[in-house]
């Protein structure tokens, strides 16, 4: 193989070589169902016990996927000295509440936690801090960041085979399948969708000074909201911009139009373009994401393939890296501490949007 070439190591997830950790799973959800366990469950990892609001979910998902125990609640669950790792994925304005009562037990190491980590920035930091004071090792499910083309693109930047950072868009036309709680929440796209794709370019160019955000309703939902379609500009001061266009209006496709549904990125820099594809609207068929890249060193188009997809294949990244952070007592990428920014740059948005104006993350941070 000839330098500058992506390999199976630059997209896929480690797996860790201790997994006998025990996983105790709070959420019994779409994500949990259909992703977390299933990815899990293909590399050998199994959760021990797993608790929802109601009891009956949880007991199918135990059957579904042979986890041992149920419990008839959370609290029940923390109860079980020995569970030592809890995948939570709850809404996000449940989440603290969970938090909380995992830290007051002194037998929890470590804890994955769906994204967004609670509902603001301020919720965020009180999660970071309990789990600190707690000597908890927290990691947010911030799973975009190991969709294969996502982690191939990471590998591209981090070895500076594209040169200088110079543009970096994402256009999203999908239109997502949205949870009945984010009705009282008021949020379409940005806390839920938008985060994952404010959080890439996080993980690739690092936290932006300013954002400007602008929003319009979207015509479909029948709930007050407060985002819908979310146009964003990442201001960084070396010079760099991103843009992204979540449209999860996407036209009228469900009203009898045709489709035209997708997400591209493309990333253009002093020495290199990539360009990519997200396969994940096109879940439950397995869609792989896409990346191609052209370096001014080699003077061709490069483009990887393989068969893994998002939605559910990546979803063994979080789990992994926090099992061999356990296991080296280190922190992972997607640390607490490292989402504050995310959750930081999501709330600028929400600012930005309403005041008009460019927001900088670090007096949102700071605030
Ligand atoms: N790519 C990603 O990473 C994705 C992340 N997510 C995140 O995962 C989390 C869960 O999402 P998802 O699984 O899709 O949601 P679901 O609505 O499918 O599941 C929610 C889970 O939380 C439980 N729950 C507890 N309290 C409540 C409550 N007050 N209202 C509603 N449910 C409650 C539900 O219990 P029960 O059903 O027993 O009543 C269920 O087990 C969210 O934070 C979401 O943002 C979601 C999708 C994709
Ligand atoms: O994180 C997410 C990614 O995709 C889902 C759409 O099916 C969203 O609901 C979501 O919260």
């Amino acid at each position: 193989m000839s330098d500058y070439e992506i390999t199976p190591a630059d997209y896929l997830p480690p797996v860790p070589e201790v997994t006998d950790f025990r996983i105790g799973c709070i959420g019994a959800g779409f994500i949990m169902a259909d992703c977390h366990l299933v990815a899990y469950a293909a590399a050998g990892i199994h959760a021990t016990g797993i608790a929802s609001r109601t009891h009956h979910t949880a007991q199918q998902v135990a059957a579904r996927h042979d986890i041992p125990s149920v419990y008839a609640d959370y609290h029940q669950l923390l109860d079980n000295q020995d569970i030592n790792v809890l995948d939570i994925a709850v809404p996000p304005d449940c989440l603290l509440e969970v938090i909380q009562a995992a830290c007051q037990r002194d037998h929890l190491r470590g804890i994955l936690a769906q994204k967004p980590l609670g509902v603001n920035l301020s919720e965020a930091k009180q999660i970071v801090a309990l789990c600190q004071q707690a000597g908890i090792t927290l990691s947010v499910n911030q799973n975009m960041r190991y969709d294969q083309s996502v982690r191939a693109a990471t590998s591209l930047l981090r070895r500076d085979w594209l040169g200088d950072p110079v543009l970096a868009t994402l256009d999203m036309r999908a239109i997502p399948h949205w949870m009945p709680w984010q009705q009282r929440q008021g949020w379409v796209t940005c806390r839920i969708m938008s985060i994952h794709h404010l959080d890439t370019m996080r993980c690739w160019f690092g936290t932006p000074q300013r954002v400007f955000a602008s929003f319009r309703t979207d015509p479909r939902t029948q709930f007050a909201h407060q985002d819908g379609i979310g146009l964003y500009i990442l201001e960084y001061d070396s010079g760099l911009r991103c843009q992204i266009c979540d449209d999860v209006w996407a036209g009228p496709a469900r009203e009898g139009a045709q489709a035209d549904l997708g997400i591209h990125y493309r990333l253009e820099g002093t020495e290199g373009m990539a360009k990519g594809t997200i396969g994940w609207p096109k879940y439950p068929e397995r869609e792989p994401s896409t990346l191609e890249y052209t370096l001014t060193k080699t003077g061709r188009w490069h483009q990887p393939r393989w068969n893994h997809v998002w939605f559910p294949d990546a979803f063994l990244g979080p789990m992994a890296e926090l099992l061999t952070a356990l296991a080296n007592d280190q922190q992972t990428e997607t640390s607490g501490q490292d989402n504050l920014q995310t959750m930081a740059l999501v709330d600028a948005c929400y600012l930005s949007a309403k005041q008009q104006q460019a927001i900088s993350i670090d007096s949102v941070l700071n605030a």
